[in-house]
């Protein structure tokens, strides 16, 4: 008898949850956008039946090209909108009505709490404005060292394989694009000279100047770089697995599921690289004698020379990123948390996008020789003049190789899905969505959307001729998104990988082995290849 009465709350409570949902205010508004058919509670889940990532990937596509350009769905009591028109992406990745990110960002909030990527509000904006600084002309321009530094290592790696050698391109940019971004966090050494500093460096440096600054991973550090980058995939499985079971809540991550024991052990190894990172560089202001406060780094920004020197100690007018967090920690703008949650946001950010940048822009050289070629020679010419390396002023004059990164980007935006939650109604092209809506925005879709793409599989770099640009819509091109939450790294990124790229084709022939036609996709923090992909690099001899 009990038993049914328990039974019969039960189902009052899910009839009650299911129509106070459905037929609320939001209910009615989103039941006018079409979209696939929704049980009570589940709502849409019953479409992914394969749950694995492939799964995943295939199920996306199959339903934002049946519902196109725009389409509802429900998970969960969530309220879901899929948007691919550029019209409608220009809306909400404008929109202060939606910059917040709710679902699935909470997923990781374990890992990143309130950095950049994760945080909203007052406090979002304060350490944006921050933040931004370090990214200023005068600071990416000091960053090239570290790129030429970080690539030409990689090259002569490369190189050392021999004549002719085949590869999997997936974890060949691991390293450069870690250990560029670690450089960017500490800018550490690389423009001290006094001797003073250099013993200082020896003594203290965790990631040693070798590992920081890329002259040879010590296997300590290896292991330590190994462990890291398995933990941020581990983060990537946690977060797609947790994406489609909407039910599983923070406190269920417990040791005792295989899930929780994952999220667990993935979040010691990245608090502790974080916190190595953070220690270190401490110690290396103690031994300077201290860091400044931030109000007076910005106070000194205003007066800044152009050609002074902005590196020694104490007489610092630009920052790196880790200084300009522990300046405002000294001024008690944030605090020991705050400079964590940063320093996470900006390995994983900076990690995994500008790799598979690479990777992308391998295999789309390798299958397309004329292209390759045509940016060979743009290259050689530069770096012939410069021995070799690349400057701002050569990064500065390939555009041939920009409209090939380009359009790798275009068929392989590395963030190919990114959402938004809105807070108020906002009116899109043909409906109005009602606040508490999350708005998945599928920039892949809009890459290669026909109507605004001729032909949109195809590889073609003259897409980005300045002519051929500026009659296009300008939200149909998305690769570092777009509006008030947009890639923050974005110059950075684009610095970085057009420096790893160029001495990629000044150094190696490329041939294809595997076909990006056959290529399965899968998506978590950014776009991956589901397998291997082989690329034959044949080695330039230069007299
Ligand atoms: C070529 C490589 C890169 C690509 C394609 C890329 C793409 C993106 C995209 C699409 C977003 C928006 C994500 C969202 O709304 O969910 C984003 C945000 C972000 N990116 Fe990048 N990114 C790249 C490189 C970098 C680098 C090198 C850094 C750091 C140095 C970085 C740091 C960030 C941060 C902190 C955010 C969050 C910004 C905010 O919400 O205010 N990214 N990136």
């Amino acid at each position: 008898m009990l038993f049914y009465i328990l039974l019969s709350a039960l189902v009052a409570l899910l009839v009650y949850f299911h129509i106070s949902i459905r037929y609320s205010r939001q209910g009615r508004m989103l039941s006018k956008i079409p979209g696939p058919f929704s049980f009570p509670i589940i709502g849409s889940l019953h479409l992914f039946t394969d749950r694995s990532q492939r799964g995943l990937w295939i199920t996306i596509r199959m339903i934002t090209d049946t519902w196109y350009p725009i389409c509802k769905g429900w998970a969960m009591g969530l309220p879901l909108l899929s948007v691919r028109h550029p019209d409608d992406l220009e809306v909400i990745l404008s929109s202060q009505k939606a910059c917040y990110k709710k679902f699935p960002y909470k997923y990781l909030r374990s890992w990143l709490n309130d950095g950049l990527l994760t945080n909203k509000g007052d406090t979002y904006r304060a350490r944006r404005r921050m933040l931004t600084s370090a990214f200023h002309f005068n600071m990416l321009r000091r960053y090239v060292d570290i790129m030429n530094e970080q690539s030409g290592r990689l090259m002569t790696e490369l190189r050392a394989n021999g004549k002719e050698i085949v590869l999997d391109v997936l974890p060949i940019y691991a390293d450069v694009s870690l250990n560029i971004i670690i450089g960017f966090l500490q800018f550490n050494w690389y423009h001290l000279t006094s001797v003073r500093q250099i013993v200082i460096k020896k003594e203290y440096s965790y990631f040693n100047t070798e590992s920081a600054m890329g002259i040879d991973l010590d296997k300590t550090d290896k292991k330590v770089i190994k462990d890291y980058k398995e933990a941020i995939e581990d983060m990537g499985t946690v977060l797609i697995y947790r994406m489609l079971r909407p039910y599983i809540l923070d406190w269920m991550m417990t040791p005792f599921t295989e899930i929780g024991r994952k999220q667990i052990h993935a979040l010691k190894v990245l608090r502790e690289f974080t916190d190595k990172i953070i220690k270190e560089r401490r110690k290396y202001h103690e031994m300077l004698g201290g860091i400044k406060g931030y109000k007076e780094f910005t106070d000194s920004l205003e007066n800044q020379d152009e050609s002074e020197s902005i590196y020694a100690i104490g007489h610092k007018k630009k920052l790196p990123m880790l200084d300009i967090l522990l300046s405002a920690e000294k001024d008690g703008l944030l605090d020991e948390k705050g400079i964590k949650e940063e320093v996470d946001t900006f390995l994983l950010g900076g990690t995994d996008t500008t790799r598979m940048v690479m990777a992308y822009f391998t295999m789309l050289m390798a299958e397309n020789k004329e292209c390759q070629d045509k940016a060979r020679a743009e290259v050689c010419e530069l770096l012939e003049r410069s021995g070799g390396k690349t400057g701002m002023t050569e990064l500065s004059q390939m555009p041939y190789l920009e409209q090939c990164i380009k359009e790798s980007m275009r068929l392989y935006p590395i963030a190919s899905t990114i959402f938004r939650h809105t807070v108020d109604d906002i009116q899109l092209k043909n409906y109005t969505i009602p606040a508490g809506v999350v708005v998945i925005c599928h920039i892949i879709d809009a890459h290669r959307d026909p109507n605004f793409w001729t032909e949109p599989e195809k590889f073609d770099p003259d897409r980005f001729l300045p002519e051929n640009c500026r009659h296009r819509h300008s939200f149909a091109y998305l690769p570092f998104s777009a509006g008030p939450r947009n890639c923050i790294g974005q110059k950075f990124g684009w610095m970085e990988v057009k420096a790893v790229c160029s001495r990629l084709l000044y150094n190696f022939y490329l041939e294809p082995i595997d076909s990006t036609r056959d290529m399965q996709l899968i998506g978590d923090f950014v776009l991956r290849p589901a397998d291997p992909f082989h690329t034959k690099f044949i080695r330039i001899d230069r007299e």
